[in-house]
């Protein structure tokens, strides 16, 4: 038995699209944008902050705009669910490792009350006992405390983070923790340019390489 953390956005579920249309609509509302889903994806990784950073610059609103727009996304944000979908065959690998008997958490950079919100409409929340989310803690993924505090938190055992993004492949290394790297995510780095202990691009293969990955650790 072992604990086994994942990252959200890029990892367990597709939110790029709902994450863009929240971008569009605060866009608008300045009378500028739209952004593509790529532009979005490319926001995406480091929490709300970082995004609506990236946003301003792309379409040219200031910095001094940076509090107002920041919360105007954070409002829409907590809504924003109805475009996103877990990525194909997440529930029943979900299912799989907690009948093994792992403990399974989530580390994400997403702000809690999005996070709470996306897990609830989609039914995984009941799956998560420990989630971390990018405001639970003074510090962000990828300093490796929210990552270490998730793990301290489901318990002891065997440790193995699951994630999509170079801010995951960094925590992970910084945390000290072997490292799961799914290929089909928001990743812009090329796969042999992240520190990775296994990569998969497809679910139905994670219990397995999670059986491998605990095998070869012990
Ligand atoms: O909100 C983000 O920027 C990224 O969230 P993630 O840590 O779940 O990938
Ligand atoms: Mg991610």
């Amino acid at each position: 038995m072992a604990q086994i953390v994942f990252d959200l956005d890029g990892t367990l579920i597709d939110s790029a699209p709902d994450i863009r249309q929240v971008a569009n609509t605060v866009l608008e509302a300045e009378g500028k944008g739209p952004v593509s889903l790529a532009q979005a994806i490319s926001f995406l990784g480091s929490g709300t902050h970082v995004l609506v950073q990236q946003m301003r610059d792309t379409v040219g609103i200031p910095d001094s705009e940076q509090d107002r727009i920041l919360k105007a996304f954070h409002t829409l944000y907590e809504g924003a669910f109805d475009l996103t979908e877990p990525y194909s065959g997440v529930r029943s690998a979900l299912d799989t490792l907690a009948t093994q008997g792992h403990g399974l958490g989530i580390c994400t950079n997403k702000p809690m009350r999005p996070c709470r919100a996306v897990l609830k409409h989609l039914k995984l929340d009941v799956v998560f006992p420990v989630v971390l989310g990018g405001d639970s803690l003074p510090e962000r993924k990828p300093h490796p405390a929210p990552l270490l505090a998730t793990f301290d938190a489901l318990g002891t055992g065997q440790r193995i983070y699951v994630g999509d993004s170079e801010v995951d492949a960094e925590t992970a290394e910084r945390a000290g923790i072997p490292f799961l790297l799914f290929t089909q995510g928001y990743r812009k780095t090329a796969v042999e340019d992240l520190p990775h202990t296994a990569t998969f691009d497809d679910f139905s293969a994670l219990p397995d390489l999670i059986a491998d990955t605990l095998a070869a650790a012990s």
